[in-house]
């Protein structure tokens, strides 16, 4: 088999431009170190790391190779093995007159460790916390360029670290003295003055003579920041620098000249600009002999954790960020990079107080960017993510703690589901529930519910699933897969985690029009005392909201359109579950010593479900249970044959109201 050196167009059809560039630097400085310097070790991993080849395979071609050709000749079997047995780094292809030749592979992951190992050496550059091979591929233009005297133009959007990389550039280029100047923050005959110096007495206020930036940066670096905004009137006088080496100062005829390194920097497109005719053209080529594009940091998923951890850690934090803020931090879109990402978690460091960065220890305007509150459907979706962290419901303590923050924070009004629209929307919120989801909405195509399907181990979410999605509202072949799906899990039941069944209570509250059906299912939920009794708030909340009857053409989710049966109706909890019964509930935890701090903790909340959970954690049941005969005895003496109950306000059977126990808390008073 003949073997063939990748042709430019062929490693351009394969990879992205800025990953071409930095494969054939890769390749030509191991092919240098293989064949004509000593480290030759350097160069057999840099050659196994580019082409995904095991480093004995190489270390025994080149052993017996004298030259390129031949190592590549001995390589080839291997790669075109490779290449039949799939792997698709690996390529045959056929060369024009017949002959068949394999391609060098190329791996784009090998690359990427090249690059973090190139990157290493250069220390100017330990402070650019990344993995990205975006990224690690323009950090190695700017080490390569570093030490030349050309001019640099790193653009990017504000954050990126384009001042921070115009720093390290000029570290590495040895070069003398740095000096910044931001280019918007001045007018135009005051940045003519700063850059070129002017003469005693050239304008008002020129007092003395002034030596200007490019003046002092003659063995270093001049850093234009912002030059997007360079007055047009400056323009052309720092053309004339760029092309000629040449300047005046301002009030002199003198001519001087400068050797200086210019590195520009601009958030701004200046391509656009060009065409506005608000920067010109031969500037831009000048500053752009060597341009470094960093990419922002939504485009950089991985670097963000990896930075989170590092500020928080800096600010003394363990780094440690619960999944529902990983969620979060995913899905926002960090217009401020990383500058933002940097202060919204020594923020959250300091909020936090070294436990877990949670969502409430973010700063407000960046939780409600990513969540905005809007409707029905996000709150489920936010409650969804928060539910899906795995440490939350692990954790018994924090579990109530994170959702509460949630629940204070998006639930304070809910609004009420209005229109079909919004149940639709509500629809798609369950279904994104379902799959657990993070982050921005699927497109429900059946390769996305197939990925989704996969990270499911639900039985009764996936029947429950297969009920919401109605034909109506889906392809059939979302259907049948999903059909399919269920019969799979059905074979291999273990149990539903509790996710799931959360989720199905939730459906089911809002969903089901049999009171029966939630009543059962009610019972069903407050066996799980971790997460179901906060859907069950997250339900009872929303349900206070959708008490009117719904219009009739509300196909989606059939609401009901009576009011919804109370918690009481569940049997053996209806007593003290009903909130009426609160003030005895409370008296009966709080009575029970044991209990007292994390009980009084707990019914601070506000919140029926809250108080049911701590009846069941400590088996208060009985107490409460005796407590409620006892008050509904007392009641029924002291009502009993002079006042009639009152319409309206009569509790559920065996249900106290709030006046007969202010009653009975006076008569306690009284003693
Ligand atoms: N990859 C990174 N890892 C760690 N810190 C980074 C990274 N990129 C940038 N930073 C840091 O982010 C902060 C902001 O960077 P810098 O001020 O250089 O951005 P900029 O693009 O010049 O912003 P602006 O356009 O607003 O001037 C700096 O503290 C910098 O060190």
């Amino acid at each position: 088999m003949n073997i063939r050196v990748l042709p430019e167009e062929v490693l351009l059809a394969r990879l992205p431009v800025y990953q071409y560039r930095a494969w054939s630097r890769a390749w030509a400085q191991a092919l240098h170190e293989l064949f004509h310097t000593p480290s030759l070790a350097e160069g057999l991993s840099t050659l196994a790391l580019l082409t995904g080849t095991p480093l004995d395979a190489v270390e025994q071609a080149r052993a017996s190779a004298r030259g390129l050709e031949e190592l590549l000749k001995e390589l080839a079997p291997d790669w075109e093995r490779r290449a039949q047995d799939g792997d698709d780094r690996c390529r045959i292809s056929r060369i024009p007159g017949g002959v068949v030749g394999v391609e060098i592979p190329v791996d784009e992951e090998g690359l990427r460790q090249w690059l973090l190992r190139y990157k290493r050496r250069e220390s100017a550059l330990d402070r650019f916390i990344t993995e990205d091979i975006q990224l690690l591929c323009q950090l190695q233009v700017a080490i390569d360029h570093a030490r030349s005297h050309e001019s640099v133009l790193i653009t990017g959007e504000t954050g990126t670290g384009k001042g921070a990389l115009a720093e390290a550039i000029h570290v590495m280029s040895g070069r003398e003295g740095f000096s910044p100047i931001n280019c918007t923050a001045i007018t135009a005959s005051l940045l003519e003055s700063e850059l070129f110096g002017h003469k005693k007495g050239s304008f008002t206020g020129a007092t003395q003579d002034k030596e200007g930036l490019i003046a002092a940066a003659e063995n270093g670096t001049l850093f234009l920041d912002e030059v997007g905004d360079l007055a047009t009137e400056v323009q052309p006088k720092l053309l004339r620098v760029l092309r000629e080496r040449e300047y005046r100062r301002v009030g002199e005829t003198e001519v001087l000249r400068t050797q200086a390194r210019f590195i520009a920097a601009t958030n701004a497109n200046l391509f656009e600009s060009v065409a506005d005719g608000r920067f010109r053209e031969d500037l831009l080529q000048r500053l752009s002999a060597c341009h470094i594009e960093l990419p922002p940091l939504r485009e950089r998923q991985d670097d963000i954790f990896l930075i989170a951890e590092q500020v928080l850690r800096t600010a003394r934090h363990s780094g440690q960020l619960t999944e529902p803020v990983r969620t979060l931090m995913n899905r926002y879109e960090w217009h401020g990079n990383v500058a933002e990402l940097s202060d919204a978690m020594r923020y959250a460091a300091v909020a936090s107080r070294g436990a877990p960065i949670r969502i409430s220890h973010l700063p407000d305007a960046l939780v409600e960017e990513a969540y905005p509150p809007a409707g029905t459907a996000s709150q489920i979706l936010l409650t969804a993510q928060v539910l899906d962290s795995s440490d939350a419901s692990k954790d018994y303590d924090t579990l109530p703690e994170s959702l509460d923050a949630v629940l204070e924070e998006h639930l304070k009004e809910p609004p009420p589901i209005a229109n079909n629209g919004e149940v639709d929307e509500l629809v798609m919120a369950f279904v994104q529930l379902a799959f657990m989801w993070p982050g921005n909405p699927v497109p429900l195509t059946q390769a996305a519910l197939e990925k989704a399907l996969a990270q499911l181990r639900t039985v009764s979410l996936l029947s429950e699933l297969r009920q919401q999605l109605s034909a109506s509202h889906f392809p059939n072949d979302i259907i049948s897969t999903l059909n399919a799906r269920l019969g799979a899990e059905l074979e291999d039941v273990k149990g539903p985690p509790l996710l799931g069944l959360a989720i199905q209570v939730l459906m089911q509250l809002l969903g089901s029009e049999n009171p029966d059906d939630r009543s059962h299912l009610l019972e069903w939920a407050l066996k799980f005392q971790k997460v179901v009794p906060m859907i069950v708030h997250l339900a009872q909340a929303l349900r206070q909201h959708t008490e009117e009857p719904k219009p009739t053409t509300v196909t989606a989710i059939s609401v009901p359109p009576t009011r919804p049966t109370p918690f009481a109706r569940v049997p053996g909890t209806k007593d003290w579950l009903d909130p009426r019964n609160r003030p005895v509930v409370e008296k009966a935890v709080r009575a029970t010593g044991g209990v007292k701090n994390r009980a009084g903790k707990l019914l601070k909340l506000n919140s029926a479900s809250y108080v049911a959970k701590v009846i069941r954690a400590h088996d208060l049941e009985t107490v409460c249970e005796e407590l409620v005969q006892a008050s509904r005895a007392e009641r029924s003496k002291r009502t009993q044959p002079s006042r009639a109950p009152r319409k309206g306000r009569q509790a559920p059977t065996g249900v106290q109201h709030d006046d007969a126990v202010k009653g009975e808390e006076r008569d306690e008073a009284k003693q």
